[in-house]
């Protein structure tokens, strides 16, 4: 009986595709060999791709995943600077001249809004009323004018040298150093730095009674780090007589300017900073500003400690309100969160005045112990910046003026620390969807000895919990 089927014969047909084609000629048949063989490295690059993500994907599994949130201006970017000097001293000290040219932004920003109120004095003073009618202790004379006019070309200086750090991008408005999210800012930096070190040098300082006009070679503001040292070290005398002008400072508080509190508030250094060897000192790295914009992962394996080689992941954020949105995604799979929340009472936030900052954190703690998605997440909460509650209670700040509820308990740090500490308990408690430790530090973000020791503690606990999870131990 014949079959119905048709016999395949010698021929299959699966293979036709990939039989050449009929007349063929030499070349084709070398081109066509080539692509074979182009598909085929192809095929083998993105298996060995797919091998390295996999393993990635693994070891990241095994490594320890912390997230820093809080609002803005909380410390948790200072937090992660101690992280990296308490575990990774050897990479810390590889970006320390990278924190310079922010130490030295910070004090220009310093610089800017004082120049900014004076400038406003006078345009407010041209205008409306006489010079003659102002308070005698707030009247700016000529020597003022010539302070300005010499520290205007740093001004220069701190926008070519955001816009280098953001890649031609404005870097943020207002007087705050904001970089994008990532770390090429540093690279970019640090290249800067050390190409300009390898260039000619710049001319020795020039006189402090004279520092670059704007038509000065060294006022055409080129971005180049070592070029601020100089203009910087040659305005230091200009900068120390505006800020400690008597005038000028009260000029300031009329227009409740106070730079003091400002967060990278450096002008007090100025002899220091504006040094021409200036290296900046670990405290200092700590009390530089510069916003988180977006959400940055860090990757570092420590590199000292009882725990040499545990890697890490610490993703820092930006705690203004209109980004904690952003934050969602990194909730998954992350062992411990460090909240920061400095007590401070008697400030509102930058972003909405009308919200005192502690209210605006003991919500937020609401809303992140609250969220299923961390139920089995460790919650560090870390009162920080306890060095500036301590001044504003020391200056007789009365808490009860802000927190009607603080009642008549002493007005003490203790008093203020335990009165919050058990808002932030009592929400834990009643918030968390299943029981969990309710661990709390104080801590000074800028005090790099202090806060170590705290870190080491929290590394030591973070770490034994993810391996007992791991079933390593
Ligand atoms: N005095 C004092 N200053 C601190 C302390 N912790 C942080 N700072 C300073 O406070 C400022 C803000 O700290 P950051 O670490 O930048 O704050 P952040 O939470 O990362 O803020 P965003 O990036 O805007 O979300 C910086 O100038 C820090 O140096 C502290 O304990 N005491
Ligand atoms: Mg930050």
């Amino acid at each position: 009986m014949r079959s119905h089927r048709a016999s395949l014969g010698s021929i299959d047909p699966l293979n036709i595709p990939l039989q050449p084609p009929p007349n063929e000629t030499d070349e084709e048949k070398v081109a066509r060999l080539e692509a074979a063989r182009e598909a085929t490295r192809i095929s083998r690059t993105i298996d060995v791709g797919l091998a390295e993500s996999k393993k990635a994907l693994e070891r990241k599994k095994r490594a320890v995943k912390i997230l820093l949130l809080g609002q803005s201006e909380s410390g948790k970017s200072s937090v992660l600077r101690n992280f990296r000097l308490a575990f990774t001293p050897k990479y810390f000290e590889s970006e320390r001249l990278v924190w310079k040219t922010v130490i030295q932004l910070n004090l220009i920003s310093s610089i800017k809004k004082t120049l900014k109120v004076l400038q406003d004095e006078w345009e407010g003073s041209d205008s409306d009323a006489p010079a003659a009618s102002k308070p005698p202790g707030l009247s700016l004379n000529s020597e003022h004018k010539r302070l300005a006019l010499s520290l205007s070309p740093l001004l220069a200086f701190e926008t070519s040298i955001s816009r280098i750090m953001n890649s031609d991008a404005p870097g943020g408005e207002g007087y705050t150093v904001t970089v994008r999210p990532g770390g090429g800012w540093k690279d970019k930096l640090t290249h800067l730095g050390r190409s300009a070190s390898t260039a000619p040098t710049a001319p020795e300082s020039q006189s402090p009674s004279s520092p670059s006009s704007p038509s000065s070679p060294t006022a055409e503001a080129s971005g180049d780090p070592s070029q601020v040292t100089q203009v910087l070290a040659a305005c230091q005398n200009e900068i120390i007589a505006l800020w400690e002008d008597p005038i000028v400072r009260r000029v300031l508080e009329a227009n409740e300017v106070y730079l003091q509190d400002d967060a990278g508030f450096f002008l007090d250094d100025t002899a220091r900073i504006a040094a021409l060897d200036y290296v900046p000192s670990d405290r200092d790295i700590m009390r530089a500003r510069i916003r988180t914009l977006g959400v940055e992962e860090h990757r570092f394996i420590t590199e000292s400690g009882l725990r040499a080689g545990t890697e890490f992941f610490i993703t820092d954020v930006c705690g203004s309100s209109s980004q904690r949105s952003t934050w969602i995604p990194y909730f998954d799979d992350v062992q411990a969160i460090l909240f920061l929340a400095p007590l401070a009472f008697w400030q509102s936030l930058d972003e909405d005045t009308k919200v005192n900052r502690v209210q605006d954190s003991l919500e937020l703690w609401r809303e992140i112990v609250s969220n299923p998605l961390l139920a089995k997440t460790a919650l560090i909460l870390l009162f920080n910046k306890k060095d500036v509650l301590q001044a504003h209670i020391n200056a007789g700040i009365m808490v009860n003026k802000y927190v009607p509820s603080f009642g008549d308990r002493p007005n003490d740090v203790a008093s203020v620390t335990k009165y919050f500490r058990d808002k932030f308990s009592a929400y834990h408690r009643k918030f968390s969807p299943q029981p969990r430790q309710f661990i709390f530090y104080e801590t000074e973000a800028i005090d790099t000895k202090s806060t170590a020791v705290i870190l080491g503690e929290v590394q030591e606990q973070i770490i034994r919990n993810h391996l007992k999870d791991l079933d390593v131990m």
